[in-house]
Formats: structure tokens, sequence, C-alpha cells
């Protein structure tokens, strides 16, 4: 079975005045993965398209057409996936590749079928999906997470030691306008994207993992001067706007996938918020 759920944009104003359930009702994705299922959520933030495809005993594929208003689902949008489950494999047009964990792809804008599936059924591979609009194609990239070279982030004195691996990044692959990485925190280290930081220019949406089952992330948001928070447990995603800022302290340390779309494609393009600036 697949789910679509459409979440709408909001800016700084209107969450002034929500109160937990709402700012979770509009923010949060919960479940992301739901076994034998296909989950996709869209976001009119920048539209963003990511999903959890958890295929158990049968191949899973993503089927969007007038949804979209087009033939297909990649008829105008690329598509980044990685792999955060047990091992499977994705057959992208015909060409059939094994998927172990955290392993990804970039894939073409233009690709007719994409299929899922799970090795053990038992043990269900987890593929996470994210989608943005594409103006053209490029070449449908295998992204191995030993082919990465991470960057090397924080320390351990700040508690934000962290390794950032960029998957679908100008260094990897080309791509339209997607970007999509994963960091992981060290042992003892708890606080992401810290210091904090905005970029008007793009939209982002993490995926947290990697969170053991009684812990919890306080995941960050709002304009840096009126800040709420999201509590968010394991596997499950946050949309994030460019107006928002998006960092978070975990209770344990955790992994994340960020994925990113809008009016370019440098990393770096952000608006650094100081931890002293933040209200
Ligand atoms: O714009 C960049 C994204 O927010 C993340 O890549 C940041 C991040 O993973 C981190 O610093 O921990
Ligand atoms: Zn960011």
């Amino acid at each position: 079975m697949q789910k679509l759920t459409y979440r709408h944009a909001h800016g700084p104003a209107d969450i002034a005045h929500w109160d937990t359930q709402q700012l979770r009702d509009e923010f949060l994705i919960e479940p992301v993965f739901t076994p034998g299922d296909i989950n996709i959520t869209y976001s009119f933030h920048d539209r963003m398209l990511v999903a959890g495809v958890t295929p158990t005993t049968e191949a899973l594929e993503v089927v969007l057409d007038k949804d979209l208003g087009t033939d297909f689902f990649l008829q105008e949008r690329e598509l980044g996936v990685i792999n955060i489950g047990g091992p499977g494999s994705i057959d992208i047009d015909g060409r059939v590749e094994k998927m172990a964990t955290q392993d990804g792809f970039y894939i073409s804008r233009g690709t007719r079928h994409v299929t899922y599936s799970s090795d053990d059924p038992s043990n269900p591979a987890k593929f996470y999906l994210a989608s943005a609009p594409a103006h053209t194609e490029y070449p449908t990239t295998r992204i191995s997470i030993d082919d990465i070279k991470p960057l090397e982030m924080g320390d351990g004195m700040s508690l934000n030691e962290r390794k950032i691996y960029q998957y679908v990044h100008p260094n990897v692959c080309q791509s339209a306008q997607l970007q999509m990485g994963l960091t992981k925190l060290a042992p003892g280290s708890a606080w992401n994207t810290m210091p904090a930081h905005t970029h008007a220019r793009r939209m982002e949406v993490y995926l947290y993992f990697d969170v053991p089952e009684d812990a919890r992330v306080f995941h960050l948001m709002g304009e840096p001067e009126a800040t709420k928070h999201l509590a968010v447990g394991n596997e499950q995603a946050v949309i994030s706007p460019s107006w928002s800022i998006h960092s978070g302290v975990g209770t344990s340390n955790y992994t994340f996938i960020w994925s990113m779309c809008g009016e370019n494609k440098a990393y770096t393009d952000m608006d650094i918020v100081q931890p002293n600036e933040i209200l």
C-alpha cells in the first residue's frame, strides 16, 4: 500500500502561537517506515517529496502520476535514495544493484520504474527517498558510503563531534537541485548543526535514525529569535522551512539524513547563528 500526505508551507508568523500538537502535525513526519508499505510526504516547501519504502516479501514501487500531473513519478523529478535498513536491492529501469546498509543512489529524471526489494523480510531494507523537481537529466549514479570522505565537524568538548557524509553533492554526482547526505554523531556527542544555521535559499528535511528506543532528539526550529522544539524519536523526519534554524540535541548520539533543495547547490551557503544569538 502507498500513502501520500501533503504538508502545506508555513511562515514564521504562523507558528508563533501554535501548541505542541499543531507544530507536530505540520512539521513532524511519522511513521516514515511501515513494513510492506510506502509512506510519501509531499511538502509545499520547495516541493520536496520524501518517502520511506520498506519492502518485505514483495518488491515495492512508488507510483505517482495524476498527483504530480505527469505520466510517471520521475518524469519531471530527480531522486536520491539511501538504505538505512537491512540488505536489499534496487531495480532502476532494469539495472539491478545490491543495496547494503547506507548505500545510496542518485536516480535521473526520466527514469520510468524504480523497484525496491529486501533480501530478508524479517530484516527489511528501509529505503529513504528524497525527490525534487528537476529541469534536466543527470546520470544515475551509485553512491556507496565507503567511497565518501566525510567532513569531520565539531569536537567532543562541545558535545558535537560528528562526521558529515555528502551523498548527492557536486563532489560525488551531478544533480539539478537536490542535495542529500548523512551525519553521524560520535558516542558522547549530542548536538547536530551547532552552531546552528538558516539558509533562506533552500529548505531541508531531516530523518533522524539510530536513535535508541527510549531516547529523544529535541529538534530546534523557528527563527533564531523565536525557537521552538519538536521531540523526535527513532526514524521520524522533520520538515525544516528555509526561514527556520534546524539543530538538535539528543539524549544519546544518533544519525540523520538531511536532504535539501532550492536556489543553489552550494552546501556552504548558510547563515550561521551562534548559540548566544538564539532565543
Ligand atoms: O545545510 C546543511 C545541513 O543542515 C546539514 O548537513 C548540517 C549537518 O549535518 C551538521 O552540521 O550536523
Ligand atoms: Zn542546513
